[in-house]
């Protein structure tokens, strides 16, 4: 009746070998996926004790003295085996968590991009401008913000076409997020404008910063290759830029867009490609671009 068990014994760990070896799979795709660095670095250790393990397994197997003639001497065959079991059973598991994190993610990022422009959506910005407010009411930190506008791009749609206009639209807004600091939030905030969030900054600093930008889109010549374009194009743009703070009387999302709204109206008003601070900010707005030196700022 125990003729049985020798072969019982060494196919539990072969077959434990067999799903150890299994168990690389998902933990290679896992790898893969990992940019270089620690992280990675600890999965292919994990690859490699399988590995090591998978020699330990087979060798046992080969070379054990063990004649497995009774039951108990199936004990270790079985750890080996449940062992094997629980190992795939976690890389499995680890594969398919990874996997489910990573959708999310894709699907989390996807809600709050705008899918032209490649920068943050109107609806993340709605919520991030409202918990930048509250944060620096709380701290008591300066906020500001940009509202910047392209000017006269109706005239490249019309000059060029709808196409042409989209690529434009989505040029500016890498290069403008290129051009900002990393603690500063980009989003496109409808049609050609943007809003930059500006937390723990205080407006005179804020404007020489929407200066720099401005600059930045002034100097920038944009070329779209043939198959954008119907012949190859060089464009120039220029923005309209509204600066807005927190002030005692202005302390909610609303407010900071209304007043940068307003200032970049006049911006407009005043004949276009330069930087207008809000009036609530005490600093006279109607001096705007190069006219307001950093000194009169502080
Ligand atoms: N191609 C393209 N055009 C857009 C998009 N969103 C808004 N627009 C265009 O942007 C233009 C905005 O025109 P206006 O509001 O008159 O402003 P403007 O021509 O920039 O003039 P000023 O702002 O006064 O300097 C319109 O022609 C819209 O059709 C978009 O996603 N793609």
């Amino acid at each position: 009746m125990y003729d049985i068990l020798p072969v019982l014994g060494s196919g539990l760990v072969i077959s434990g070998a067999l799903l150890l070896a299994t168990a690389i799979a998902p933990v290679w795709k896992i790898f893969r996926q990992l940019p270089a660095g620690g992280l990675r670095y600890s999965w292919g250790f994990l690859i490699l004790l399988i590995l090591i393990f998978i020699a330990g397994y087979v060798v046992y197997a080969k070379f054990s003295s063990v004649q497995f003639s009774q039951p108990l001497d199936l004990v270790v065959p079985v750890i080996f085996f449940g062992g094997a079991i629980f190992v795939f059973v976690v890389c499995s598991l680890s594969l398919r968590t990874t996997r489910d994190i990573m959708q999310n993610y894709a699907l989390k990022q996807e809600n709050i991009t705008d899918s032209l422009m490649e920068i943050f959506n109107r609806r993340y910005l709605d919520r991030r401008l409202k918990d930048e407010t509250e944060r620096a009411i709380n701290y008591s930190h300066p906020l500001s913000i940009f509202l910047i506008d392209i000017d006269h791009f109706k005239r490249i749609n019309d000059t060029y076409g709808h196409q042409v206009g989209d690529q434009v639209l989505k040029n500016i807004a890498q290069l403008l997020k290129r051009s900002i600091r990393e603690s500063d939030v980009l989003a496109r905030y409808g049609g050609e404008e943007f809003v930059v969030i500006l937390p723990r900054t205080q407006v005179s600093t804020s404007y020489q910063l929407a200066e720099r930008l401005r600059h930045i889109v002034a100097d920038f010549e944009l070329t779209l290759p043939e198959d954008v374009s119907r012949d190859p194009v060089t464009i120039n743009v220029a923005v309209s830029v509204g600066v807005a703070g927190l002030t005692p009387d202005c302390k909610d999302s609303q407010c900071l867009i209304e007043n940068a709204d307003q200032a970049l109206y006049r911006a407009k008003r005043n004949g276009r490609n330069q930087v207008v601070i809000s009036k609530s900010n005490n600093i006279d707005t109607e001096k705007s671009g190069n006219q307001i030196g950093a000194a009169e700022l502080q």
